[in-house]
């Protein structure tokens, strides 16, 4: 371990302490690691400078509990340090190389995780973390051929046989009722869901009911799925809900006026509206659910290399593999999301929107009370139900 290293390890690091510290990459190895905790702070500074350069710059920052250090003595340069904490807003270390492999030692034996979009990306690595821990998982997907491919892969990974697939198509309310018919009848309790599954960016197209495909599969399907789920959920309290948002949700607007884009489509303003309903819907679902033991949460979970945009252009995707060190990993991007089903501490917390494994602020559009409701009641409409 260098002489920084070493400083940084006994100044920054070990257990019990709340700031921790995480190297990577200096000499181009992996030198030292504290516990679980370091990959949770909000914001990694890269440095890429002399060490004693860095021991002051790291002495003034002493003060801002939010701060995680990744030293790269190779590789990186002081663009790099922005362009990562305003592209991504953090990129974390692989937990893989963590002594447990996982975020933290919670155990979930006994519970029930329903986790929609299971069969790969950020879901599936969700799934396999959560698996680790022992729960039973339910990976809901539309392509049964890919989610049993998944659930093999993920049986053999963690060996907790008790993984299942079922099949969920979230452009189709028919096929959302379906569903939740079958996991009321057959499940006893759910005491995670976690609405992941999400399309980005899509050519113009309608779900089965006539929604525009985002708005339709983010918003209004997840929507559904949690309000005909919820008595299970509701019965197997203490129980949590998390829907995968994302920093997306600042580009959008509710456009009350033609939520399905019938008049004018911006994919990405499209994928923003969904990103933000998705927000708006956790606020108000926290409210109507204090007191029954269900809390609610919200996230991004950073930039991900995953399938998410395949509908981007080519020359938009090249760059997102050229900058691929800005990204995270799929397994880096699960870490929220499996904060927000795990973390003890949040326990007594809903309604909240998280990034990087932390509480952070959504843009004020999200946290718009008049909103919310207004959204709330016009997705009942939408998709035909009566949910006070
Ligand atoms: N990747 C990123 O950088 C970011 C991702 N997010 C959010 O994270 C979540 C997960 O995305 P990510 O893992 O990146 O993306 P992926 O495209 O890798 O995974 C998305 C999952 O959603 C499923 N899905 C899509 N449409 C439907 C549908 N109609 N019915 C059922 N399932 C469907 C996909 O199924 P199939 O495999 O069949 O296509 C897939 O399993 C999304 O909500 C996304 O908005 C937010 C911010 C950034
Ligand atoms: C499709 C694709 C890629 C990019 C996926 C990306 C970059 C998704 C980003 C999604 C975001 C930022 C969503 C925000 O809500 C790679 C990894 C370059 C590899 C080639 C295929």
């Amino acid at each position: 371990m260098g002489t920084f290293a070493k400083y940084l390890y006994k100044e920054e690091g070990g257990k019990g302490k709340k700031k921790r510290v995480i190297i990577v990459n200096q000499g181009n190895k992996k030198t030292c690691e504290t516990d679980h905790r370091i990959n949770l702070a909000p914001v990694t500074v890269l440095l890429s400078i002399q060490e004693k350069v860095a021991v002051n710059f790291v002495s003034m920052l002493k003060s801002q509990r939010w701060i995680t250090v990744v030293i790269q003595t190779l590789g990186s340069t002081e663009k790099g340090t922005f362009v990562r904490k305003y592209f991504s807003e953090c990129s974390i270390p692989s937990k893989a190389s963590s002594p447990t492999g996982r975020s933290s030692d919670i155990r979930l034996d006994g519970k029930t995780v329903l986790l929609t979009g299971g069969n790969t990306g950020i879901g599936k690595e969700t799934a396999r973390d959560l698996a680790k821990r022992g729960a039973r998982i339910i990976i809901a997907c539309r392509d049964m051929e890919k989610g049993t491919a998944a659930v093999k892969e993920l049986v053999e990974d963690s060996g907790n046989e008790s993984i299942i697939v079922k099949k969920l198509d979230l452009a189709d309310t028919k096929s959302i009722r379906e569903f939740a018919a079958q996991i009321n009848d057959g499940e006893e309790q759910i005491n995670i869901l976690i609405n992941n599954a999400g399309v980005m960016m899509c050519p113009y197209s309608k779900t089965a009911d006539g929604f525009e495909m985002q708005f339709g599969v983010n918003h209004l399907g997840h929507f559904l799925l949690t309000y005909l789920l919820l008595d299970l959920v509701k019965r197997s309290s203490p129980a949590r809900i998390i829907n995968v948002s994302s920093t997306a949700h600042k580009m959008g607007s509710i456009n009350f006026k033609d939520l399905n884009s019938e008049q004018s489509y911006s994919s990405i303003k499209a994928y923003g509206q969904s990103k933000l309903a998705n927000i708006l819907f956790t606020k108000e679902l926290a409210k109507k659910l204090e007191g029954t033991g269900v809390t609610v949460y919200s996230l991004h979970p950073g930039a991900v290399r995953t399938e998410l945009g395949r509908h981007l252009n080519v020359v938009i995707r090249a760059s997102f593999k050229l900058f691929h060190f800005f990204t995270k990993s799929p397994t880096e991007g699960a870490q929220t999301s499996i904060y927000c089903a795990v973390a003890p501490e949040l326990e007594t917390k809903t309604g909240q929107y998280y990034s990087d494994c932390a509480q952070v602020d959504c843009s004020r559009a999200a946290s718009n009370e008049e909103t919310a409701k207004k959204l709330w009641d016009v997705s009942c409409k939408m998709v035909g139900i009566d949910w006070q």
